[in-house]
């Protein structure tokens, strides 16, 4: 069985295809610029060379159409037909407290997704729109939703409620939800399995540092607390989003500098972060190189992205009241050799020991990095979404597909 998965964002689209009876990689790809003349799509067949393609895609539909034909491309494609996509599955950051777990797609969870739009309007409209251009071009193929949102489900009361009046909670579902939940999920499985020992034994601590970033404190398997909150702002210094920030900044802002609430919401999403601090920078290699040349503002940024993050991780360790392990992953994770020692020499007191060697080495895979008598194991464990996502889309939509395949 093949299932395709789609991650849409609200100017692009990842997608890879697998083939579940191995879960072999067939091919893989991206769509930039949707919306553009200019738009560019990144194909990559396994085994075979790697096509650019730069043309008009004005909007998902178009973009969806487009992976679809060059999937079953003579010479670029890896499917003899349409129908060899047997199944479809979706990234969807925001599930509320609807989705617990991964659902097969229909007209109610199509509109539970679109009632969450206010919730995540940088993320949730993509993923609608992604699986609307799937329906127009696959019309009889079953799609599941998995829902960043899910694993935090776990969460105990007192971790996701803010301390506000109950009516927002009540009336608006004001609460932490947290994100980045498959990620997690996948890179803490992993760990347990290259430790040796049960997840439901371990108390691990996961960061997954990407353009944007979260911690979870997993405590036997389960998401106890995590930095992202009601929307993806919450929590950690990112690429260009703020984290934790008084929120009385908020009100002062908008009087002081005359802003509209959006002008308010996009200065903290899009403006702020990494980006904010070193002066244009969003990028953490940018960043890394302009320090190490001397420029103040980068390594500044730098110090507080890292600062910000080692509290987190302090936080937690009190949170579960000690933990085994501690996870890097995602962009800055599985690639800021810097980063990840910077964070670990200054966690000796938990008995954190780096192995700087296995630290140092570059090249990807899953790893340790701390050394043999390091209280607490540290790992890399590079993220994978898209399997876990295709794993779900899978199991979901089997029953469907049991009389035609
Ligand atoms: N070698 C590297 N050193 C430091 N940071 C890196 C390196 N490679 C990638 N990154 C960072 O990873 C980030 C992207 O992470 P990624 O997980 O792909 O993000 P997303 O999925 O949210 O787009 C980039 O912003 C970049 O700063
Ligand atoms: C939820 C979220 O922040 O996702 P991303 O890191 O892909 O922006
Ligand atoms: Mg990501």
């Amino acid at each position: 069985m093949n299932v395709l998965v789609i991650n849409a964002g609200s100017s692009s689209l990842k997608y890879q295809l697998f083939d579940m009876t191995h879960e072999t990689v067939l091919a893989k790809g991206k769509v930039e610029r949707i919306g553009m003349e200019t738009a560019m799509l990144t194909h990559e067949p396994a085994g075979k060379q790697e096509i650019r393609e730069v043309s008009e895609i004005l909007d998902h539909t178009a973009a969806i159409r487009k992976v679809l034909r060059i999937l079953v491309h003579p010479k670029e494609g890896v499917l003899e037909s349409m129908e060899q996509v047997h199944a479809v599955g979706h990234r969807v950051v925001h599930g509320g407290e609807t989705f617990s777990g991964s659902v097969r797609v229909d007209e109610e969870v199509k509109r539970e997704i679109k009632r969450l739009f206010d919730l995540a309007p940088l993320h949730n409209p993509g993923a609608l729109t992604g699986i609307l251009a799937v329906e127009a071009n696959l019309p009889d193929v079953p799609q599941v939703a998995v829902f960043d949102t899910a694993f935090h489900q776990t969460m105990p009361p007192k971790a996701f409620l803010y301390p506000i009046p109950g009516v927002f909670y009540r009336k608006h579902r004001v609460r932490r939800y947290g994100f980045h939940g498959t990620s997690h999920q996948y890179v803490s499985g992993r760990a347990a399995e290259l430790i040796g020992r049960p997840l439901s034994e371990l108390k691990m601590i996961s960061c997954h540092i990407g353009n944007g970033a979260s911690v979870t404190a997993i405590l036997h398997g389960r998401s106890y607390d995590t930095s992202m909150g009601m929307t993806p702002l919450e929590g950690l210094m990112m690429g260009t989003r703020s984290g934790d920030i008084d929120p009385a900044i908020v009100p002062f802002a908008m009087d002081k500098e005359d802003l509209s609430l959006n002008e308010v919401n996009s200065m903290l999403n899009k403006h702020s972060g990494l980006f904010a601090v070193s002066g244009g920078l969003g990028d953490m290699r940018e960043i890394v190189e302009a320090a190490e040349q001397g420029d103040r503002n980068a390594k500044l940024a730098f110090d507080m992205y890292e600062y910000r993050l080692r509290k987190y991780i302090g936080a937690y360790a009190a949170a579960m009241n000690g933990f085994d392990a501690l996870v890097f992953t995602a962009g800055v994770g599985e690639n800021s050799a810097l980063l990840r020692k910077t964070v670990c020499d200054n966690l000796t007191f938990f008995g954190v020991k780096l192995d700087e060697a296995a630290n140092a080495r570059p090249g990807g895979g899953d790893r340790r990095i701390s050394a043999d008598d390091s209280a607490i194991g540290v790992w890399v464990v590079p993220t994978n979404e898209e399997l876990m996502i295709a794993r779900d889309t899978f199991e979901a939509s089997r029953a469907a597909l049991q009389p035609s395949t």
